[in-house]
Formats: structure tokens, C-alpha cells, sequence
């Protein structure tokens, strides 16, 4: 019993390309091998029941609301799973490298640990967490949507709201999953509504 051990996987690409379905149906399967779970989600991300982390196609898990991975440190000691499951890894508080040191304690306990997490911005900029990681996994698979304007791969999460911070949680109004190409498109469209906003501006 109980074989698998201290095995980084994860689950990244954009938004809505299935990587919280695929943490739940991970942790799911070791649930019915007998491992004993824990999963956890960053509190910045509000947007559902506070305990729960929620898929875009609404299918729900237990999970306990975290700041930093301190706190995730804090439950492993307290309730040592072998399994720990981190949706939207991105958002976890802290300096990347401490969070990957603090990883790489759990695995070196045999503890298997299981990300989700997007692994670029709105901009295309990568999270500099989830770029940290992917190399050390054991096992990374990189989903895709389908680009909601051509019907090809997703790349990108485009955001179609104004606001330029980094957080901003949404889904499906504040944001759309585009290929590359759609997403270059989109950004000299946004461009030239800037560029034209300028000279009407400046006459
Ligand atoms: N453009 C899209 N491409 C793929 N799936 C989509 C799209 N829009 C909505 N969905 C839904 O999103 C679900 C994936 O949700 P989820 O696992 O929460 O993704 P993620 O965690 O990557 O944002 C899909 O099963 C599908 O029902
Ligand atoms: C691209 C991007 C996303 N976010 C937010 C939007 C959502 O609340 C989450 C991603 O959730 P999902 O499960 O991957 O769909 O992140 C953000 O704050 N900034 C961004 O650049
Ligand atoms: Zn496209």
C-alpha cells in the first residue's frame, strides 16, 4: 500500500484549460487508494464558498484556506498526509524560491505533492512560482482551453476588463482563453483603440 511517494506533479496552462479538474480528479484517485489527502487553495482567490475550491464546470472539493505556504507547513506538521493538493499556486504569498524549498521538504518526506496553477499572466508573463517549479517535477502537464475566437489551442488567458494589476479574480467575463495568433490580434486592436483615443485627444 501506499507506494506512491514524494512525487511533484503538475497541472498548468490558462485559465479554463482543466488544470483545478485534474487536481480534484488526482487527489480524487488517492482518495480511493487510501491515501490520506489535504488540499488547499491561496485566499486571495474569493471568488466561491470559502472552503471549497470550484472548477469552471462547477464540481467542488474540500479544501483549507491559506496565505502562504507557512501555513500549509504548519497543517502538513500538524496532520502529516501523504498527499497535499495546492490550487492557483500562483497566489501563494511569499518569495518563490522559499515556496519551492519548502516543496522540496515535503517531497523529500515522501510527502506527494500536487499543483495547479496558471503559468502566465494576462500579459503573457510567466509566474514566477509556477516557472520555478515545472522543472523539477515529476510529472507536468501543460492543459489547454480552446481559444474561445478560432477553436484552436489555447495559450494565453486574455483579459478583457481594464484593469492592469497583476490579481484580478474573474472568470468568463473578465477573462477569455485565446490562441497566440487571436491574442496578438487582440492586442494591436487594443492598441489602436489607445493610439486613436491619443490623437482624438491631442487635436
Ligand atoms: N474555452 C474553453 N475551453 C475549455 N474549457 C472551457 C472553456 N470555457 C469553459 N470551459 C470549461 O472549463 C472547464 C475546466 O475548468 P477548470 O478545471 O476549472 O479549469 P482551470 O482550473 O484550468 O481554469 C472545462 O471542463 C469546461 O467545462
Ligand atoms: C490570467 C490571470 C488570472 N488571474 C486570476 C483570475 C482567476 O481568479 C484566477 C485563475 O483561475 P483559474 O482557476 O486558472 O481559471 O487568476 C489574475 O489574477 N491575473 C491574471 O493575470
Ligand atoms: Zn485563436
Amino acid at each position: 500500500m501506499h507506494q506512491y511517494k514524494g512525487k511533484l506533479i503538475i497541472h498548468t496552462g490558462s485559465m479554463f484549460s482543466g488544470k483545478t479538474s485534474s487536481l480534484e480528479k488526482d487527489l480524487n484517485r488517492f482518495v480511493i487508494a487510501g491515501y490520506n489527502t489535504m488540499a488547499f487553495k491561496p485566499s486571495v482567490d474569493t471568488r466561491y464558498d470559502t472552503s471549497e475550491i470550484k472548477t469552471h464546470d462547477n464540481i467542488s472539493l474540500q479544501a483549507i484556506l491559506v496565505d502562504s505556504i507557512d501555513d500549509i507547513m504548519e497543517h502538513y506538521n500538524r496532520e502529516q498526509p501523504n498527499v497535499i493538493g495546492i490550487d492557483e499556486v500562483q497566489f501563494l504569498k511569499g518569495k518563490a524560491d522559499a515556496i519551492v524549498s519548502n516543496i522540496n521538504q515535503l517531497l523529500a518526506e515522501d510527502v506527494t505533492v500536487i499543483l495547479a496553477g496558471l503559468d502566465m499572466d494576462f500579459t503573457g508573463h510567466a509566474f514566477e512560482v509556477v516557472k520555478e517549479l515545472m522543472p523539477i517535477a515529476d510529472y507536468l502537464y501543460k492543459h489547454h482551453a480552446v481559444c474561445v475566437k478560432c477553436g484552436t489551442d489555447a495559450w494565453v488567458s486574455h483579459r478583457k476588463i481594464k484593469d492592469k494589476e497583476r490579481v484580478v479574480i474573474g472568470a468568463s467575463k473578465e477573462y477569455e482563453p485565446l490562441c497566440r495568433r487571436c491574442f496578438l490580434e487582440e492586442k494591436i486592436k487594443e492598441e489602436d483603440i489607445v493610439n486613436k483615443n491619443q490623437v482624438s485627444f491631442d487635436l
